[in-house]
């Protein structure tokens, strides 16, 4: 079901969560809210989901107006960073739980429940307590549970922050196939831009309390509406008084027209990346350069060689008037 939010602004006292958002969610897409922390972000999921009201604007769900309906009314599954579970309760009937309060039959919920726990891969776990599971067990189980009540709308709040980068990696794997099976309307708050990027089909950039750009991972890599989206989505640098990506500059080992001579003063390995920074006569700062490996030793690059660098033809840029 799609998610349609119009003229959203929010305020706490004098400071303006969010400022008149206007926002279209696609139904069956996975779409992450990606911004900086105190951006919004939350504030416009807990709004969609009706655990917070807007001063003014609407929140339409599926084409009917959600905006004065109480959250238990709004069929949607909510899953938050630290999940609370019911300790004393097994798996299962975490999972049960929702079903178990709209009455629903008992055979039904333990074939539901089966179901989500197959989906989840935690088939092998009913029977145990929450506090027996891993971070990334209790996380999958707290989905399970979101979408055992079939709920039109999914809403994931930093689903994976509190678990280490290899648990949230596989998780993100995890939860882009699963979307991929279950095809539930998902809103997904993240501040990590690899984590958008991966997993979203569609990402909407929120700073201030402003929605900045709105496009798929693709978009709005290639073509960043402003410095911040750009430089929120990966690392920049500024050559030539713009702002490109450091990935997206060509270093040479010998002149050529259009290229910038300058002399490497950093050279860093990092796994299979080589960072170098090149100082030029033109830039406060030493250019940042990446590429790999191999490239920089086919190069044979090293600290103090001369070097030519420019900006690849197609690689996004834009004046960098406001970086220092
Ligand atoms: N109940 C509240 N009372 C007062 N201020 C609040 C309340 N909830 C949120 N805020 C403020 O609104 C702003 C936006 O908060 P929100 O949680 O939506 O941001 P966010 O982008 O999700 O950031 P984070 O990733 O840190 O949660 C923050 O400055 C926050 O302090």
């Amino acid at each position: 079901m799609s998610i349609e939010i119009k003229g959203v602004t929010k305020r706490f006292g004098d400071f303006i969560a969010l400022d008149s958002v206007d926002l279209t969610v696609p139904g069956g897409e996975l779409t992450a809210l990606l911004g900086p922390s105190g951006g919004g972000k939350s504030t416009l999921l807990r709004i969609i989901g009706g655990l917070e009201t807007a001063d003014s604007g609407s929140v339409a769900i599926g084409g009917s107006d959600a905006t004065a309906l109480p959250a238990r009314k709004r069929n949607v599954g909510f899953v938050f960073q630290h999940y609370a579970a019911f300790k004393h309760l097994t798996v299962a009937r975490n999972v049960a739980f929702g079903l178990e309060i709209c009455k629903r039959p008992k055979a039904e919920v333990r074939a539901r429940v089966d179901q989500m726990l197959e989906l989840v891969h935690l088939e092998q776990f009913a029977d145990r307590l929450p506090w027996q599971l891993s971070g990334g067990q209790r996380q999958r189980m707290a989905l399970a549970r979101a979408l055992a009540i079939q709920p039109s709308v999914l809403l994931l709040d930093e689903p994976f922050g509190a678990l280490d980068a290899k648990v949230r990696k596989e998780l993100r794997d995890w939860l882009r196939r699963l979307h991929d099976e279950v095809h539930v309307t998902t809103v997904f708050v993240t501040h990590d831009q690899e984590e958008a990027l991966e997993v979203a089909d569609r990402i909407v950039v929120i700073n201030n309390g402003r929605v900045e750009q709105i496009g798929t991972p693709s978009e709005l890599y290639d073509a960043p509406a402003n410095e911040f989206v750009m430089s929120f989505l990966g690392p920049v640098t500024t050559l030539q008084g713009q702002l490109v990506r450091p990935h997206d500059i060509a270093i040479e080992t010998g002149p050529l027209p259009g290229h910038v001579p300058g002399k490497i003063v950093r050279y860093q390995r990092i796994g299979f990346e080589v960072r170098v920074e090149v100082a030029t006569e033109q830039e406060h700062h030493p250019v940042l350069v990446t590429l790999t490996r191999g490239e920089a030793r086919s190069l044979r690059l090293a600290e103090g060689a001369s070097v030519w660098i420019s900006a690849s033809d197609n690689a996004p840029r834009m004046p960098a008037e406001n970086v220092a």
